[in-house]
């Protein structure tokens, strides 16, 4: 005997470079049935009426008012991140679409990237990796140096769940933190005893070692870090981005990097992502880039799914979600 009809998830597609985890689909095929956005388009008229929710994988598929009208009984769109930045919340919410995301399943492994990408420009691994393998190298030499990271100021920029968590690693490395955020966490700073909040972000980034970005991308934020706040940055501070590219005024941060006005940085996001290869930012030794690593670990990716199935049968139900995201 057939049990009822399951609920219809429009993905983009299975495995392949922008397509959800084959090893999560026995969990998704319990609760929905899935429907590919190959298999959507090439029979609309089949699967439209029977598309109930979209999970958004990697940022696809897009969400667009040509594919919002294909779908007259979509209830709700799950994001597999946080950030919420490529999808157009209005004109979603317009259709009478729900949305969510995943704020807890990303936040540790996002503030574990950013420590590690703050240790591996502290203390020069990259280039130490090549110097050890390098055919050239007869010796290593006493005069290569880092710095250390004990005792140095990290300033975060955004105190959310993934600001926090790294400030918590950052006092694991007895770092002094100071924050910058559009409200003051007072709970926070009595959890992280020392943490300093400046409501100037003007303080955080001329007494900062490191300065590490983790805000969302929103209309305020855009080119949050331009000319002015690289120039307010010491001469010997790093600037690690974990949130979004254009947060960070790219061109601006060649110059910075090119110039001498800051020492170098980090950079798990860009704009666009991959950067073209003849960047210039591609051809600094004084920056690392790596491609949005941020929460990419196969616990967080499972946890993500588990997080975007969790908000769609609550949507489906009628029941509040857990991560719902409204417009504005
Ligand atoms: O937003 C997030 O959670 C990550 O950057 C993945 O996109």
């Amino acid at each position: 005997m057939e049990g009822p009809e399951l609920p219809g998830l429009l993905v983009n597609e299975v495995g392949g470079i922008l397509g959800i985890l084959e090893a999560h689909l026995p969990f998704l095929k319990k609760h929905f049935h899935l429907i590919t956005m190959k298999e959507f388009l090439e029979s609309k008229e089949r699967f439209s009426a029977k598309v109930k929710a979209i999970y958004v994988w990697w940022h696809k598929p897009v969400i667009d008012r040509e594919l919002l009208d294909s779908l007259p009984d979509l209830k709700v769109i799950a994001n597999s991140g946080v950030g919420m930045d490529h999808l157009d919340l209005k004109l979603i919410s317009g259709y009478g679409v729900r949305m969510a995301n995943a704020p807890h399943a990303v936040c540790s492994s996002t503030a574990d990237i950013g420590m590690a990408l703050l240790l591996t420009a502290a203390r020069r691994l990259i280039e130490g990796c090549q110097i050890a393998v390098s055919p050239d190298t007869k010796h290593f030499s006493s005069n290569w140096l880092g710095e250390d990271v004990t005792g140095a100021t990290l300033g975060i920029i955004g105190m959310g769940s993934i600001g926090y968590k790294i400030a918590q690693r950052a006092k694991a490395f007895e770092m002094k933190i100071l924050y910058h955020n559009r409200n003051r966490r007072k709970e926070d700073e009595e959890r992280l005893v020392g943490a300093c909040y400046c409501p100037k972000i003007e303080d955080l980034l001329q007494e900062s070692d490191f300065v590490m970005v983790v805000v969302s991308l929103t209309p305020q934020t855009y080119r949050l870090i331009g000319k002015k706040e690289l120039e307010l940055m010491k001469p010997t501070a790093t600037l690690i981005n974990i949130s979004r590219g254009p947060v960070i005024d790219q061109d601006m941060l060649v110059e910075a990097l090119q110039s001498g006005i800051i020492k170098g940085a980090v950079m798990d996001v860009t704009y666009p992502e991959p950067l073209p290869r003849d960047h210039p930012l591609l051809k600094l030794k004084n920056v690392i880039i790596t491609p949005h690593l941020g929460a990419r670990t196969t616990k967080t990716a499972f946890m993500i799914t588990e997080e975007a199935v969790a908000n769609i049968l609550a949507a489906l139900n009628g029941l509040p979600m857990p991560n719902e995201v409204l417009p504005g």
